[in-house]
């Protein structure tokens, strides 16, 4: 009997592989650092059973609509704003992605940018760096306290939820703003729910951790940043595409708010000539939310474990739910 044929959009760990070549045929981009090119994604999947991918490869619905043996994508991702979950929906094709195992890792990334910006780390490396630092000085790069600030969550999901925790940590006073109201959320952490414009208007850090979609495309923008204290400090590490990053840039730049922490850009990579990089109040990471060692093997394990899920038709532990 013929194995069912899994490509893989990325280079992968020798034991992954293996795992899934127990039961298949495995197609694999050979290069870690760089995405499979479209054309190949788009001639991959008119014969694949099944896609192992990440969150850098468009899933689009033409390549959906062509891709005939196509049964489970699986990506090594809790975010798939990159798949046409519609198209492939209607052509009967599992999503399953790898909520919940990164959550705390994200969340200690987002809580470290956080810090970062509020207390303008990159800024004292630089210092010392390009040899500046001087006598000490009363108000020499004083930035804004954590401890007893409020903190406001925009997405109190799982990570969202484990950035509150870390907040907790900090006696900060936690408000978020979510979909709907999180009572046990409430009771375990002593958040509160606030409108969205309370949030903005009276947080000193707001906290962008909600999905990417229609709907949170470019929350963030010029009234919203309008809105914040001018001390207040603009975290997100959700995706780049919340954020209206010219009204940003004109807000960090006006003085409308104090600084940024970003691990995500509205098209990533960014280049060194980004705009929002060459003001200092920017503290900028390459997408590195769920980057620990053990949490990306998890992901990738987790992630090939969905593969052959689908393929022996058993249901995905971790199916998309809308
Ligand atoms: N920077 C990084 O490396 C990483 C980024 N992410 C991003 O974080 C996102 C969140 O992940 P999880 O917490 O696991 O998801 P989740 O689904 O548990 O939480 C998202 C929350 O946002 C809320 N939400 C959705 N639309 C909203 C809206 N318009 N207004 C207010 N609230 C809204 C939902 O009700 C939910 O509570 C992912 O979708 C992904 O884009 C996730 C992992 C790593
Ligand atoms: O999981 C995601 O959505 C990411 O952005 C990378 O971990």
């Amino acid at each position: 009997m013929t194995k069912p044929y899994v490509y893989m959009t990325r280079k992968m760990p020798a034991s992954i592989v293996e795992k899934l070549e127990a039961e298949c045929d495995v197609g694999m981009w050979e290069k870690e650092e760089e995405p499979v090119p479209e054309e190949v994604l788009e001639k991959e999947l008119q014969t694949a059973d099944a896609l192992f991918c990440t969150i850098s490869d468009p899933v689009n619905k033409e390549n959906i609509n062509q891709a005939e043996n196509l049964k489970i994508i699986a990506t090594m991702a809790v975010g798939f704003n990159n798949i046409d979950v519609e198209a492939a929906a209607a052509r009967n094709i599992q999503i399953a992605h790898t909520p919940g195992v990164l959550s705390e890792t994200t969340a200690d990334l987002t809580f470290a940018l956080l810090m970062a910006a509020a207390r303008r780390i990159p800024e004292g490396i630089e210092v010392i760096k390009n040899n500046e630092w001087g006598a000490w000085a009363p108000f020499f790069l004083t930035g804004q306290d954590i401890h007893q600030a409020r903190l406001g969550i925009i997405g109190m999901g799982r990570i969202g939820e484990a950035v509150a925790k870390r907040g907790t940590g900090f006696d900060m006073d936690i408000v978020y703003h979510n979909r709907s109201r999180k009572p046990e959320t409430e009771k375990e952490i002593g958040a509160r729910y606030v409108e969205l414009d309370e949030l903005l208007e009276t947080s000193d850090f707001v906290c962008v951790m909600t999905p990417y979609t229609n709907e949170t495309h470019h929350m963030m923008n010029r009234e919203a940043f309008q809105k914040m204290k001018n001390t207040a400090i603009f975290i997100n590490s959700s995706r780049g595409g919340t954020v209206d990053e010219e009204a940003l840039f004109e807000a960090l730049k006006n003085g409308d708010i104090r600084g940024a922490g970003l691990d995500v850009f509205e098209n990533e990579p960014i280049s060194a000539d980004h705009r929002l990089l060459s003001l200092p109040n920017v503290t900028a990471l390459p997408h590195i939310g769920s980057a620990s060692e053990n949490t990306r093997w998890k992901m990738a394990e987790m992630t090939a474990n969905h593969i052959l899920q689908g393929l022996r038709g058993e249901k995905p532990d971790h199916l998309v739910s809308l």
